[in-house]
């Protein structure tokens, strides 16, 4: 990791509500350079309407969310939506649309964001493809002729089209077998390693925490309970967060992790 614990994202005294249903109060939470950051809590805690006014899909009601320095809320419109080009998402059901193949799929933001001409961005979206580990004749498949984790690569490249700085992953494993979840978990890390991106990474799966993430962050509570490292977080006093590390799965999760043989699992 480079330059790392510098943020490129700062939340503090994040508050989102919905009419009188309060879900954040008083959030605070960094996403450093480089660094894989797995969000987790219960069901309902406000993972995704994180990750959604992080992006600019939900108004946040109240603090500050900082993004490469800027205050997002100060900016004008046209301002943020520059600084929202430096995010690529990865929505939970990967969010393509049905009308078009998986190259013009991955070429829309490039001709829509860069003003790219169709041909090029249609050459740098089979790129974008292949980089997220998809044969070349995927390229003209359209999304109803995918598999589930074909699926998710299709929308991974689309989410690295303008080659992101700040990745944000929503679920990226729900619906994948165990095979499948491991080998899309490498691909993350892989392609970490090699362009540099941050990872906001909203799961539920202990696997994809023990084998990819530098840093968790835990809500509950209406706030982030804890930040940091696997070793820190399982230590943290919390039922949640006791029954959720230390229950079965995620036993075995910490144990496969430093055991990779034992399992599918490969830590790095
Ligand atoms: N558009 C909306 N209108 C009203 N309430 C919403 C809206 N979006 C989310 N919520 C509520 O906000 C709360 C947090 O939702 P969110 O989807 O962020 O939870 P989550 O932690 O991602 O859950 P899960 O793990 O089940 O996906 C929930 O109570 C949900 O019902």
């Amino acid at each position: 990791m480079s330059q790392a614990n510098e943020p490129v994202i700062e939340i503090r005294g994040l508050v989102n509500r919905f009419g009188s249903h309060v879900v954040h109060e008083d959030l605070d939470l960094d996403i450093c350079r480089g660094e894989i950051l797995g969000v987790v809590g219960g069901s309902g805690t406000g993972k995704s309407v994180l990750l959604r006014s992080i992006v600019g899909l939900k108004r946040p009601d109240g603090g500050s969310i900082r993004v490469f320095g800027e205050n997002l809320q100060r900016l004008a419109p046209a301002r943020r939506a520059k600084v929202e080009r430096r995010f690529g998402v990865l929505f939970q059901r990967g969010a393509l649309f049905t009308s078009l193949n998986l190259q013009e799929n991955v070429a829309l933001p490039l001709i829509e964001h860069v003003g790219m001409p169709r041909t090029d961005a249609e050459r740098l979206a089979r790129l974008k493809l292949a980089l997220a580990g998809l044969p070349p004749d995927a390229a003209r498949l359209n999304p109803a002729e995918l598999s589930g984790g074909m699926v998710k690569r299709a929308a991974l490249a689309r989410a690295l089209a303008l080659d992101p700085e700040v990745l944000f992953l929503d679920e990226p494993t729900a619906g994948l077998d165990p095979i499948g979840a491991a080998a899309f978990d490498r691909l993350i890390l892989t392609l970490r390693d090699a362009l540099g991106f941050s990872v906001f990474l909203v799961t539920h799966d202990l696997d994809t925490l023990y084998s990819s993430c530098d840093r968790v962050a835990v809500i509950g509570d209406k706030r982030i309970l804890v930040a940091d490292t696997l070793s820190v977080v399982e230590r943290t006093e919390d039922s949640w967060i006791r029954e959720y590390f230390h229950g079965p799965r995620g036993r075995a999760a910490s144990q496969a992790a430093s055991n990779p043989s034992a399992l599918h699992r490969e830590k790095r």
